[in-house]
């Protein structure tokens, strides 16, 4: 088969043919190249209006000559479909690509495939790699998230909750007057760089780029040379994206992660993912360029798979989407049995603590190595060599030193937390009391996060914040399954299920109501990435929290929920 592929989300205007017989895939680009400033979606439309049937064309004539070849007949159109990408992108742009798509369509009368152009991003990587279920990491220009496929969609594990990371790299150029695109300057500036300390922000598997950007300009217009500030940009954006994509293969449970999107050109990016990778036995794949910058080849890709599974789109069906998220996706293409979290049901090593310690494998988490000894657990943050040794080493101690403060201050206000019995903070050691039979992610139930939900709002309450309280960070007792007869329904007795916090090191003070929901979506975002019914799951938690937590932190989770973070 042949599909043809189109690509006009922002800047590249793209055309592709992908053969599936001999999984080849010709591209065709243009791309728009702004003359100051930034992209302008009305000239950004304008380009697409230009070089969207030029390309097209281009794609075109080479489909033809391949069915020539092929000895087909020249009444048959040279192709099998045409996918087009549906969105997220700029209006204007999108609904050019639209327009040519539905028309070329129909004069050849062959059927129509409306690609996300964010799945497409991470299936191109899939497809290439031979992976069975990745983490996928998303690093574009107005997005920047994880993804994991699970239960029919790509559920986003983690995600910016500002801008995309491409387009805060591209608004720190243009305010030292570089010009667009700003990502490639930014790396071959930071070669002849010094590595500037600049805040580094994480919240579980989410992140933000906006402090840094703000002190970065700050530290060009003080007078701090431009290329320090941009080797200090690439070592703490790339560390933080690295240091998600960890925690994320960590609480999947998953050895595979692929990179996409226009960032992952960057040689940096991908030194730091593969040395995180091969550290600790993931494989890592990033697709070669051509295919991770904005390109129709991977809409073609896709498109076939799509077209393979009947997945097609009637033409009055097929209006565009500025914010067509990924997973608003039906992945109609996979089985529904797979699933990125596969590897937490059938690792036995994460079953430990109390009686059976002694015997207890020793755990890698994303951040840190944990031994058992005893009755205890000896945590040990050890140096992460893809990480800057200045920014590793402050990292390190900052959150040796936060976890040994909050793990007891938690404890203090009723949180169930293991008893903190050494602090090192030179080796970065701190030495726990060994606390419940399993992680939560391996005994989910609606009573148990219903304690959890319980334990945050008790938290936020006495104005602590967890930072990570995902469901590998929380330690429950009793059986796998979950409630058992003691417990039922009845949450407010625990009965012999007791559900522990652990791993305080991203924790700190806080009273703000942002802060607070950042938290409990944290937490359901993990419960969402890896579970098949998490409806009930959420209630219980949310229900928890409203026994114990400020009143107005339910109220701010449902409007970061609703946030577009497409800027
Ligand atoms: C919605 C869609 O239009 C959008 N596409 C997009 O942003 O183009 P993409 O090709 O994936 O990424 C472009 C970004 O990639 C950055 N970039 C390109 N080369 C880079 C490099 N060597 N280092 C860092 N960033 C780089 C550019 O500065 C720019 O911000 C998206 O996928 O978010
Ligand atoms: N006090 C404890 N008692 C029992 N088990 C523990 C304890 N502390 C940690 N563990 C186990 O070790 C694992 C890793 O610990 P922890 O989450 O603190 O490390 P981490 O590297 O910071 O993890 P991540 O960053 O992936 O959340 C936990 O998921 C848990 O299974
Ligand atoms: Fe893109």
């Amino acid at each position: 088969m042949r599909i043809l592929g189109i690509e006009g989300t922002a800047w590249a205007a793209s055309a592709a043919v992908f053969e599936t017989d001999r999984d080849h895939v010709f591209i065709e680009s243009d791309a728009y190249q702004p003359d100051s400033g930034g992209i302008h979606p009305r000239e950004a439309a304008e380009h697409m209006g230009e070089a969207i049937p030029e390309v097209i064309a281009t794609a075109l004539d080479h489909a033809r000559e391949l069915a020539d070849e092929a000895g087909e007949s020249r009444d048959d159109p040279a192709i099998d479909a045409v996918a087009f990408s549906r969105g997220p992108g700029l209006g204007p742009c999108l609904r050019i690509v639209g327009t040519a798509a539905r028309t070329l369509a129909g004069r050849l009368g062959v059927p129509l495939v409306g690609v996300n152009h964010m799945v497409a991003h991470l299936e191109i990587g899939r497809h290439q790699s031979g992976f069975d279920s990745p983490v996928c990491l998303n690093a574009s220009g107005a997005n920047a998230h994880l993804l994991g496929y699970h239960g029919g969609r790509y559920r986003v594990l983690g995600e910016t909750m500002d801008t995309g990371v491409g387009n805060a790299i591209d608004k720190f150029t243009r305010h030292v007057g570089w010009s667009h695109p700003g990502g490639p300057k930014v790396e071959a500036a930071a070669e002849d760089g010094e590595y500037t300390d600049l805040p580094y922000v994480v919240k579980g598997m989410d992140f933000s780029f906006s402090g840094i950007m703000s002190a970065a300009k700050q530290a060009v217009d003080d007078g701090e040379p431009v290329e320090n500030v941009c080797a200090g940009l690439q070592e703490t954006i790339f560390a933080m994206l690295t240091e998600v994509a960890e925690r994320a293969l960590s609480l999947t449970g998953t050895d595979e992660l692929v990179l996409g999107g226009g960032v992952g050109q960057n040689a940096r990016l991908r030194e730091m993912l593969s040395e995180m990778c091969e550290a600790r036995g993931a494989a890592f794949y990033a697709p070669d360029p051509r295919f991770l910058r904005d390109n129709a080849g991977m809409i073609a890709v896709t498109g076939a798979k799509m077209l393979a599974a009947g997945d097609t789109i009637a033409i009055e069906a097929s209006a565009i989407d500025p914010n067509f998220r990924p997973d608003q996706v039906p992945v109609t293409w996979r089985s529904g049995e797979e699933s990125v979290a596969r590897g937490l049901h059938d690792r036995s090593a994460a079953d430990t603590g109390g009686e059976a310690s002694a015997d207890a494998a020793d755990l890698r988490g994303a951040e840190a190595t944990v031994e058992f000894v005893d009755e205890t657990v000896v945590k040990r943050r050890l140096p992460k060599t893809y990480r800057h040794p200045e920014l590793d080493e402050r990292l390190r101690r900052e959150r040796t030193v936060a976890e040994a403060r909050l793990t007891s201050e938690a404890r203090r206000q009723g949180v169930p937390t293991p008893l903190v019995r050494d602090v090192d903070r030179q080796k970065a050691t701190i030495t726990f009391s060994a606390v419940g039979d399993r992680d939560l992610a391996r005994g989910l139930s609606p009573a148990r996060v219903r304690q959890v939900g319980s334990h945050l709002g008790r938290l936020h309450a006495a104005e602590l914040v967890h930072g990570d309280p995902t469901t590998r960070n929380a330690r429950v007792t009793g059986p796998a399954g979950g409630d058992t007869a003691e417990t039922g329904d009845d949450a407010s007795d625990p009965g012999p299920d007791r559900v522990y916090l652990i791993d305080f090191g991203l924790g700190f003070h806080s009273g703000h109501v942002e802060d607070h929901a950042m938290d409990l979506h944290v937490f359901e975002q993990s419960v969402v990435g890896t579970t098949d019914d998490p409806e009930p799951l959420l209630s219980a938690v949310e229900a928890g929290y409203a026994e114990t937590g400020p009143g107005a932190t339910l109220d701010r989770l449902r409007e970061i929920e609703g946030r577009g973070r497409y800027q």
